[in-house]
């Protein structure tokens, strides 16, 4: 890029900044379907670890898009500069010693391989494995009903690719799992990642 000067050698660095903060500071992107319970596992992990005595912060999709991100529609390029601000902005923050919490659906390989590029050392890849089937029937939001109606373009699962993670540091399986049951196993694997 032409006539632009980053600084790259900033005084306080990353290790500084965990250093006061007393935690290793990792991006956790959760991957899954919509329904699977990415939002569901991105707040109770980050309450979880407030309580533990932690500095997070938690990016999701849906917040993202009413804000930051609320010029972008959900054809592929659009997902994929979706994931590439959200990578940067969790990248910030991780640089900042937070534990940064995403919740993208992040539906293909080859975006989430961006997000790892972008984030480097730190990005942890939680896939939230649960079967279209079960996340159709949970509905949630009323979506997946909208999108088999032909009402939703571009839905992902129905009539736009999903690709399940093959090298994601933690599965959990939200169809096999109590709710209770994945949030123990990603807190535990979260904790063995960030304890200073
Ligand atoms: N077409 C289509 N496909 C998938 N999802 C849709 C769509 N339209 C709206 N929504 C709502 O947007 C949320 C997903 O946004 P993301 O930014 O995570 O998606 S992506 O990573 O860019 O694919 C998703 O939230 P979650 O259910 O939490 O995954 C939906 O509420
Ligand atoms: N093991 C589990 N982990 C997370 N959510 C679960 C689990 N079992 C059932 N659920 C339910 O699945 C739904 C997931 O919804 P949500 O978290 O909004 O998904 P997403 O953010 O991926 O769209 C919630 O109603 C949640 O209670």
């Amino acid at each position: 890029m032409e006539n632009i000067y980053p600084i790259f050698d900033t005084i306080l660095s990353r290790e500084d900044k965990q250093k006061l903060l007393k935690q290793r500071a990792i991006v956790v992107w959760m991957v899954g379907l919509s329904g699977s319970g990415k939002s569901t596992l991105a707040r109770a992990l980050e309450n979880t670890l407030h309580e533990e005595g932690y500095l997070t912060q938690l990016l999701d999709g849906d917040n993202l898009r009413v804000g930051l991100n609320n010029n972008l529609t959900f054809s592929e390029e659009d997902r994929k500069e979706n994931i590439r601000r959200a990578a940067e902005t969790a990248k910030l923050f991780m640089n900042a010693g937070l534990v940064t919490i995403c919740s993208f659906i992040s539906p293909v390989e080859k975006v989430r391989q961006r997000a790892r590029e972008i984030i480097g050392e730190g990005y942890t890849e939680v896939f939230i494995e649960c079967p279209l089937e079960v996340c159709e029937q949970r509905d949630v939001k009323g979506l997946y009903a909208k999108a088999r109606k032909g009402e939703i373009p571009d839905f992902t699962g129905i009539s736009a690719p999903f690709e399940a993670p093959t090298s994601a540091d933690i599965t959990v399986n939200t169809a096999e799992q109590t709710l209770e049951e994945s949030h123990q196993i990603l807190v535990q694997q979260i904790l063995d990642r960030i304890k200073y």
